[in-house]
């Protein structure tokens, strides 16, 4: 069996996924990419030297299918595609809410199916990848999936139960804290500082608190109080915070998007 990799719908995540795989070492003679429009299969062509192929011929030729399109146009590739799909291709697909069984009950019997669900700073070999087995999906099926994802950063396994939790918390979570620091510039504005100023202050502060949450090993509550110095001036910060009531804002936001991708879960309306 050929060793290639096709990526099918090479959109904002196809394509961070591609350029880690090529960062890896993969060669791009091995990697092929379908697209919708033309122009955006030359695009990536040009851009990765990739080959870009109908979805028919990347079932045909790669070992290793990993969807990629819109939770909302995967009935649609995967009518396109089931004719073509033998049963011993590894079918990886990273849209939000779709299940597994969603694949199995459109591909040939047996076809082995693993969910997961990256995120964003893939593109800087920082993602995290959350991976969840199909019905037929073996050890060796979830090993070749986190020989894709691990170069591109971390990757983690759970029961599919978890994955809309997980793409709420992971998937979504790199837009939260980019919502975050537009919000936080645009207070250093108010309080008179230059946009770019204000901006390299918060992305710096955002750097030096992910190191210490990661490499500290310390609970952020801890890391927290470290900061918030006795009538000091991040305590006037918290306060406002938890009048304004953040947190709850928080809880209510990522619930919001555990039950959207829920309801991705049969290909969703727009
Ligand atoms: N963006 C993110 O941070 C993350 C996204 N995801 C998941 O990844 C998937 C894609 O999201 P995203 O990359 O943001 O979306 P994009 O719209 O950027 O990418 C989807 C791509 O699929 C192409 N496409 C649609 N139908 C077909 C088809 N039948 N054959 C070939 N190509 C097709 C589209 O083409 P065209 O441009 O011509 O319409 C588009 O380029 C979604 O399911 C999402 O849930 C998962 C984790 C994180
Ligand atoms: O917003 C979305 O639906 C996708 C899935 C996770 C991140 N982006």
């Amino acid at each position: 069996m050929t060793q290639k990799i096709a990526v099918l719908g090479a959109g904002k995540i196809g394509e961070a996924l591609l350029s880690g795989m090529i960062r890896a070492g993969w060669s791009s003679s091995d990697l092929l990419v379908t697209a919708r429009r033309p122009e955006r299969a030359e695009e990536l062509c040009v851009r990765h030297g990739v080959t870009a192929v109908t979805n028919a011929e990347a079932a045909k030729a790669a070992d290793t299918l990993i969807l990629a399109v819109k939770p909302q146009d995967m009935a649609a590739l995967l009518d396109e595609l089931a004719p073509h799909v033998p049963a011993d291709r590894l079918v990886i697909s990273a849209a939000a809410g779709v299940p597994t069984t969603f694949f199995e009950e459109r591909l040939a019997e047996g076809t082995p199916v693993v969910r997961v669900m990256p995120n964003t700073p893939v593109l800087v070999d920082e993602g995290m990848s959350v991976i969840s087995a199909g019905t037929h999906a073996t050890e060796a099926h979830l090993a070749r999936t986190e020989e894709i994802f691990q170069p591109v950063g971390k990757t983690l396994r759970v029961p599919e139960s978890q994955q809309d939790a997980a793409t709420a918390l992971s998937g979504s979570g790199p837009a939260y804290f980019y919502f975050l620091v537009e919000a936080m510039t645009d207070a250093g504005i108010l309080l008179g500082l230059p946009r770019d100023k204000a901006h390299d202050l918060i992305v710096q502060a955002a750097i030096g608190a992910s190191v210490m949450l990661r490499d500290s090993g310390e609970h952020p509550v801890k890391l927290r109080e470290a900061v918030t110095s006795p009538a000091g001036t991040t305590i006037n910060a918290i306060r406002e915070l938890e009048r304004h009531g953040v947190r709850a804002a928080l809880i209510a936001a990522l619930e919001a998007a555990r039950d959207r991708s829920r309801e991705l879960a049969s290909g969703g309306s727009n």
